[in-house]
């Protein structure tokens, strides 16, 4: 093995499967979860409740609190990968500034694997950790890609972005993240990734719309063809780079989220168009659905930003405000033609 010890937080469905891509390489990896029901299962060789009938090797094990994680790791870590949703991020780092701090100060590269903007702030995840951790930012990086979990498990052939400020850094930790089925492909620009990684699940939930409703091919391409337009204002405000846009956290993950039956943004929407409030189904699933709140986060910064953004407000309208989203399309449908550059 090339390396010792990685510590992943949170062991949802893709902690877990990094967790896996990690222990092609690292001796051990430990999963810090909050519940014992995950510890056991984790523990046990198999994450049921988030990655059901996917085999984890003994090598991956669970831990509940920083004493187990230091008494396993004999406080020595070479990686931090944090699987925590967007919601989870400030209060996961709240509440644990100090212990990470003791890792960070040992100069690790920690990977956030984290799609969404926060509703509340509108901050992407960089600017989410680096409240915490300012001192450590050359050591933060984001992941963000088109991966299903379980894809990755099954070792389909996967390839991601990971951005961050350090090159070395960012080399250092494509190595230890590199597999013969998983590679991540390293870039600065980490708005344009964060941004890509965030704005395709509102587009996934609207390709789900649509499909839910009837709508087929034509239409998915269509929205494919115009979400990644309107994703790349959203980088201009930013100032990210446009070519980024184009690479797997943009239009690769636009594709896998708009076109794969697993993907969860997606489904949320099919079930939208069946007349379910948003709310309901929400709180039925388990598993994070990161564009529910996004389209809000992201209708917010089209407001304030002045960003061109109908099929980003269209859905906002149909998910907070009740609005039916086939007359949403027949809008976007009935509007004057009008020059992309104007
Ligand atoms: N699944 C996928 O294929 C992919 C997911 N992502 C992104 O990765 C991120 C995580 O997604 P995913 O793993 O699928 O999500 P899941 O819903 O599968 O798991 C969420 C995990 O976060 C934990 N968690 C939630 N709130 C807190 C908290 N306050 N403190 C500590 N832990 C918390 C949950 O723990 P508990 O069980 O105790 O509630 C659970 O382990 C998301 O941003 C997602 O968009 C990116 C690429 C692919
Ligand atoms: O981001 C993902 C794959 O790259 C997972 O998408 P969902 O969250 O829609 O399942």
């Amino acid at each position: 093995m090339k390396f010792k010890t990685a510590l992943v937080l949170a062991g949802g469905a893709f902690g877990t499967s990094i967790a896996f891509v990690l222990s092609q390489n690292f001796e051990k990896v430990i999963i810090m979860v909050r519940s014992q029901d995950i510890f056991d299962e984790i523990n046990r060789g198999e994450n049921t409740t988030y990655l059901p009938g996917q085999k984890l090797p003994d090598t991956i094990k669970a831990a509940m609190t920083w004493d187990e994680v230091k008494a396993q790791t004999h406080g020595h870590v070479d990686l931090i990968v944090s699987g925590l949703p967007m919601s989870a991020i400030e209060d996961f780092c709240s509440r644990n500034e100090q212990d990470l701090k003791r890792y960070l100060d040992q100069g690790i590269p920690l990977v956030s694997l984290a799609k969404g903007i926060d509703h509340e702030t509108l901050k992407l995840p960089d600017e989410m950790f680096k409240a915490h951790f300012e001192n450590y930012r050359s050591q933060l990086m984001y992941l963000s890609g088109p991966s299903f979990a379980k894809e990755i498990v099954d070792k389909q052939i996967t390839i991601v972005s990971l951005a961050g400020e350090d090159k070395d850094k960012l080399l250092l930790a494509c190595e230890m993240l590199g597999t013969e089925f998983f590679k991540a492909l390293p870039t600065t620009d980490v708005k344009g990734v964060l941004l890509g990684g965030a704005l395709k699940n509102v587009i996934a939930i609207a390709g789900g719309i649509m499909e839910g409703l009837g709508y087929n091919h034509n239409t998915r391409a269509a929205l494919i063809t115009r979400g990644i337009v309107e994703m790349l204002r959203f980088g201009t405000v930013f100032g990210a780079k446009p070519e980024t846009f184009y690479g797997p956290s943009g239009m690769g993950d636009l594709i896998l989220t708009t076109t794969g039956e697993l993907s969860r943004n997606k489904s949320f929407g099919i079930e939208i168009a069946k007349g379910r409030k948003a709310e309901e189904i929400i709180k039925a699933t388990k598993s994070v659905v990161e564009g529910y709140k996004t389209t809000k986060a992201a209708y917010f910064l089209a407001e304030k930003m002045g960003i061109r953004a109908r099929i980003f407000t269209g859905l906002y309208e149909v998910l907070y405000n009740n609005h039916d989203p086939k007359e949403v399309a027949r809008e976007m449908m009935v509007l004057p033609p009008k020059f992309d550059e104007a």
